[in-house]
C-alpha cells in the first residue's frame, strides 16, 4: 500500500491580491508574469481581447511620451518581436503626426511572435510610418533622438537579453535621450524583478494594470489602467488552468498522493472523491474506510487504493494507523460519507490535532474545524447551511457574502470554499468567485467530486490556488454535462468530463 518515496513538490506562493467590487484604481500591488497572463486570458474569455488591451497599453504609453516630448520631438522606438514591442507599435501610431517618430523593429517582421503584434506592425506599415527592421548592432545607432521608448523586452523576457535585444539595450543607454520603458525596463525579470548585466536604465517605465515585482517603491513609475475588467481577477476563469500545464520532464508521485478518509453510513461519496481526485490528475488515490465497506467501494473503481480500518464507522482508536499512513501522502481529504456519529467527529477532531499536512475537509467533519485544535493547512468546502453550522456568515447576495467569508476564513485561519450559485473562494487574504455549475448539480454527490478535485489541485499549489480552480473544473464538469444532456445528472458523469474541464479549454 506504501506509494513510491516521491520528491515533494513546492508550492508556488498565494498570488498577492484583494477582493474589490466596482474599484477601478491601479491598485500598486505587485502581479507575477505568470499571474497577469492568466488574468490577460480570464479577461479574453470575458471578450476583452488581448489586442483591446495592447491599444489601451499604446494609447497609455503615448500619453507618458507626451509628457516629456515637445511637439517635433524626436522619437526613437526599439521594438521586440514580442507584444512588448507590439505596444510600442501602437504608441507610435497614436504618437505619429505630433513628433518626429521612427521605429526600430529587432528582428524580421516574420518573426514577430504574435498576431496581434505583426498586425499592428502591418499597421505601421500601411500608414506609412517610418518603420525598419534592424537585424545587427551596427544598424542600431540611434543617432540623437529626444524621447527612446523602450518595447524590447517585456514580461515574456527568459534569461538575459540576448543579441540583438542586448545591443538594443545598449544603445538606449548610450542615447543622450529622455528613455520610457513599456511595462518593465528591458532586461529586468518580470517575475523576480532581478536586474540583468545589461538593462535598460528607465527614467520613466508605464507598466501595465499592476506593479511588476522590482517596480514597487520607484517614484518613476506609473501604472495604467489598460481596460481590464474586475472580473478578470474577481471570478476564476481559464486563465487559472494555464498553471496547470505539465512538465515533460515530471515524475511519478509529481502531482500528488490524495487520501480520502470517508465512508461507513455510506459508500458511494469516498469513492466519488477517490475518483474525482484522480481524473483531477492525482497520481494515486487511496481511500481509508471501515472494512465493513471496504468491498464495496473497492468495486465502484478498481483504480482506488481501498485500505480499511475494523467496524463500520470511524472511532478514535482508529487514528493512529491513518495518521501514519497520511505521513506519506500529499493531501487528506476527510468528512465524505463518514456521517456526524459523535464517536466519528471526535476521531475527526483527534485526526486534525495529530496532522500537519494539508486536508480538505468537508461533510459531517467541517462541524469540528471551528474548535479544532491542528497544525495542519486546512481547505473547507462547506455549503451556506453548512457555513452557518460552522458558526459562519448567512447572506444571499453573493457580494456581500464574499467579504463575510473573508473575514471568516481569517478568523478561522483556514480556506473556505463556500458553495453556491456563486461559490466564494478565500483564505482571507485573496477571495475569488466562481460561477461556472448549474442547478442540476444540486444532486447528491456532486460536493464528493468537488472535494476530490480540490484535494487534487492542493498537492500542487496554493490552498486557495487550488480551491479556485476546483470549483471552476467542477462547475463546468457539470455543464458539460447539462449542456449534453439536460438536467438530471448523477454526480458519477461529472468524473469523465473533469479532464476536459481542466485541461480541454487551451
Ligand atoms: N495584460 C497585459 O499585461 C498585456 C501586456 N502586453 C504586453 O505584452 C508584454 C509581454 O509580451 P510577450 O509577447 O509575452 O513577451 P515580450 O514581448 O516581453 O518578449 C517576448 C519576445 O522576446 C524574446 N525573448 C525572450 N527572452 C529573451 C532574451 N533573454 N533575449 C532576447 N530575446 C528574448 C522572445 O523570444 C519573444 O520574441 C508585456 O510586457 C506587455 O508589454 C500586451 O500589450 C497585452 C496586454
Ligand atoms: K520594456
Amino acid at each position: 500500500m506504501r506509494a513510491d518515496a516521491g520528491t515533494r513538490r513546492s508550492v508556488p506562493p498565494a498570488v498577492a491580491f484583494t477582493f474589490r467590487v466596482g474599484s477601478r484604481e491601479p491598485r500598486g500591488v505587485t502581479i507575477t508574469a505568470a499571474r497577469m497572463a492568466a488574468v490577460d486570458r480570464n479577461a479574453a474569455a470575458l471578450d476583452v481581447s488581448t489586442k483591446q488591451l495592447m491599444e489601451s497599453s499604446g494609447h497609455a504609453l503615448a500619453r507618458a511620451v507626451r509628457d516629456v516630448a515637445a511637439p517635433g520631438d524626436s522619437v526613437t522606438v526599439l521594438a521586440g518581436r514580442g507584444n512588448n514591442g507590439g505596444d510600442a507599435f501602437v504608441a507610435a501610431r497614436f504618437l505619429d503626426g505630433d513628433v518626429d517618430v521612427s521605429v526600430r523593429l529587432l528582428g524580421r517582421p516574420e518573426t514577430i511572435t504574435t498576431e496581434i503584434a505583426r498586425e499592428n506592425w502591418a499597421a505601421l506599415q500601411s500608414a506609412e510610418i517610418d518603420a525598419e527592421r534592424v537585424l545587427d548592432s551596427k544598424s542600431l545607432a540611434l543617432g540623437d533622438p529626444d524621447v527612446v521608448l523602450d518595447g524590447v523586452l517585456g514580461t515574456g523576457v527568459t534569461g538575459a537579453p540576448r543579441e540583438p535585444e542586448r545591443s538594443a539595450i545598449v544603445a538606449a543607454n548610450e542615447a543622450d535621450a529622455t528613455v520610457v520603458s513599456v511595462d518593465v525596463p528591458s532586461g529586468m525579470d518580470a517575475d523576480t524583478g532581478e536586474v540583468a548585466d545589461v538593462a535598460v536604465e528607465a527614467d520613466r517605465v508605464v507598466t501595465f494594470h499592476d506593479l511588476k515585482p522590482g517596480l514597487d517603491g520607484r517614484d518613476d513609475v506609473t501604472v495604467a489602467d489598460i481596460g481590464i475588467p474586475e472580473a478578470a481577477e474577481t471570478f476564476v476563469g481559464p486563465g487559472d488552468l494555464l498553471s496547470l500545464e505539465r512538465d515533460p520532464q515530471a515524475h511519478k508521485g509529481d502531482f500528488g498522493r490524495v487520501m480520502v478518509i470517508g465512508g461507513g453510513p455510506y459508500t458511494g461519496a469516498p469513492a466519488l472523491c477517490a475518483q474525482a481526485a484522480l481524473r483531477a490528475g492525482a497520481d494515486l488515490a487511496y481511500v481509508a474506510c471501515p472494512d465493513a465497506i471496504a468491498d464495496t467501494v473497492q468495486g465502484y473503481a478498481e483504480d482506488l487504493i481501498v485500505e480499511s480500518y475494523e467496524g463500520e464507522r470511524l472511532r478514535p482508536r482508529d487514528v493512529d494507523v491513518l495518521l501514519a499512513a497520511a505521513a506519506d501522502r500529499d493531501v487528506v481529504v476527510i468528512g465524505p460519507g463518514l456521517g456526524g456519529a459523535d464517536d466519528t467527529l471526535d476521531a475527526v477532531r483527534d485526526f486534525l490535532a495529530g496532522y500537519e499536512g494539508t486536508a480538505v475537509v468537508d461533510a459531517d467533519a467541517l462541524q469540528v474545524v471551528p474548535d479544532v485544535d491542528t497544525d495542519a493547512t486546512l481547505v473547507c468546502t462547506p455549503h451556506q447551511g453548512e457555513l452557518a453550522t460552522m458558526g459562519g456568515p448567512r447572506v444571499d447576495d453573493w457580494e456581500e457574502r464574499a467579504a463575510l467569508v473573508a473575514e471568516f476564513a481569517a478568523e478561522l485561519d483556514v480556506t473556505l470554499l463556500v458553495k453556491g450559485a456563486y461559490d466564494v473562494i478565500s483564505d482571507g487574504d485573496v477571495t475569488r468567485a466562481n460561477r461556472t455549475g448549474n442547478p442540476g448539480m444540486t444532486v447528491g454527490g456532486t460536493g464528493d467530486v468537488l472535494a476530490g478535485i480540490t484535494g487534487a489541485m492542493a498537492s500542487t499549489r496554493a490552498p486557495v490556488q487550488a480551491a479556485a480552480i476546483a470549483a471552476y473544473a467542477n462547475g463546468s464538469a457539470g455543464d458539460a454535462v447539462v449542456d449534453e444532456r439536460g438536467y438530471g445528472l448523477l454526480a458519477s458523469d461529472l468524473l469523465g468530463e473533469i479532464p476536459p474541464a481542466l485541461w480541454g479549454e487551451r
